[in-house]
């Protein structure tokens, strides 16, 4: 079931007008748009996602469509084929039928909205769109996806181009592939699939990444987040450059800046790292990291955090990994910068407590469809 926020609404959102929706509902554009998209996306290639399969790509490749970042347009680049575009993009069609595109999630997840980014795509995007889920265990094969049991998160609807389509999805499953279908055919640049993940709980044994993304980590706070996000720190893998971490404006006050995680599930931190890689006239001078158990405490008091790294000098362009100073079950992590400064990568190494294991593998009981 989904409700579609006003595809006519330009992409930055800001009328706020009410848009009636198909079960009577009304959301506001820029707030029902912007609280899905503040979730992790889970169709990001940064996350581990793939475009597995699509009906066509004459003009522009599937892949495009989980690039991350803005999509780019040059007026003057024409290749073979045609105008270049940075999304995907189908042939004209001479036949019935649609297009269509399946995405393997980076991590199985519970959809909240979906994005469908038609940027630059003026005389040739899709009038409508639909986009459906599965849940395939395993690793399957194009043709096993095409044989798949799908379900519809987001009814064949009105998309604009040139513009950000924001369809909010309300469901509680937790699914790992998702099949964008564009009515008939077209151009779509970027395709944002926001929920939040509902990790495997048999790859929560043993020494896990307390914090990271594809295990259901998330970022629930920051201070600032002028040139990038936080929540880029705990993705997968090493930054590749600077734009792939978090990265703060120079603070000219007092304060420091901050960003509070919730970590996966209940657990305990033995170490961690603290990754500057690539901040080299921007990294902070010093961090700490302090951890609170938001069950038994309320993360607003100051007093609810505990010191796993005590305030410490960093270095730049560096991977510092640095044991704990106190071994806490906690559910949430508080990061400082002092005074500001930027980092590609947390990693919080440690394991889940007994409740937390058994939370896990009730959200994933629960979650499936
Ligand atoms: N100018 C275009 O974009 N034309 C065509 N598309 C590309 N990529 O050339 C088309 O027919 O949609």
């Amino acid at each position: 079931m989904s409700t579609h926020v006003d595809p006519a609404t330009p992409t930055t959102g800001a009328t706020g007008a009410p848009a009636a929706t198909a079960d009577g509902a009304t959301a506001s554009t820029a707030a029902a748009g912007a609280a899905f998209t503040t979730l992790t996306d889970l169709a990001s290639r940064a996350l581990g996602a793939s475009v597995v399969s699509a009906s066509d790509e004459l003009f522009a490749q599937r892949e495009n469509l989980i690039t991350v970042g803005e999509p780019a347009f040059d007026p003057a680049d024409f290749g073979h084929k045609g105008k270049v575009y940075d999304g995907w993009e189908t042939r004209r069609r001479r036949e019935p039928g649609h297009d269509w595109a399946i995405v393997r999630l980076g991590a199985p997840g519970i959809v909240r909205g979906v994005v469908v980014d038609t940027a630059w795509f003026r005389g040739n995007y899709p009038p409508f769109v639909s986009v459906e889920a599965a849940h395939v265990p395993d690793y399957p094969s194009a043709a096993q996806l095409a044989d798949a049991e799908w379900t519809t998160l987001v009814a064949k609807a009105d998309c604009a181009g040139d513009t950000k389509n924001y369809y909010t999805v309300i469901d509680e499953r937790c699914w790992t592939h998702v099949r964008l279908s564009i009515y008939p055919d077209g151009g779509v640049a970027r395709l944002r699939v926001h929920g939040e993940v509902v990790a495997d709980p048999r790859f929560l044994d043993g020494t896990v990444d307390l914090v990271a993304a594809e295990n259901g980590g998330r970022l629930e706070r920051t201070s600032d987040a002028f040139y990038s996000s936080p929540a880029h720190v705990i993705l997968p893998g090493r930054a590749r450059n600077m734009g792939e971490g978090w990265e703060n404006a120079r603070r000219r006050g007092e304060g420091n800046d901050f960003a509070v995680f919730a970590l996966a599930l209940p657990g305990t931190v033995r170490h961690v790292e603290v990754d500057t890689g690539y901040y080299v006239g921007n990294a902070p001078g010093w961090v700490r990291l302090s951890v609170a158990d938001a069950r038994t405490a309320d993360l607003d008091d100051p007093a609810a955090w505990t010191d796993i790294v005590a305030r410490r000098p960093v270095v730049p362009d560096t991977r510092h990994r640095l044991l704990v100073e106190r071994a806490v079950e906690a559910t949430h992590v508080r990061l400082d910068v002092y005074p500001d400064g930027g980092l590609s990568r947390l990693r919080l190494w440690g394991e889940a407590s007994a409740s937390g294991r058994a939370l896990a593998e009730e959200r994933w009981q629960r979650a499936l469809p």
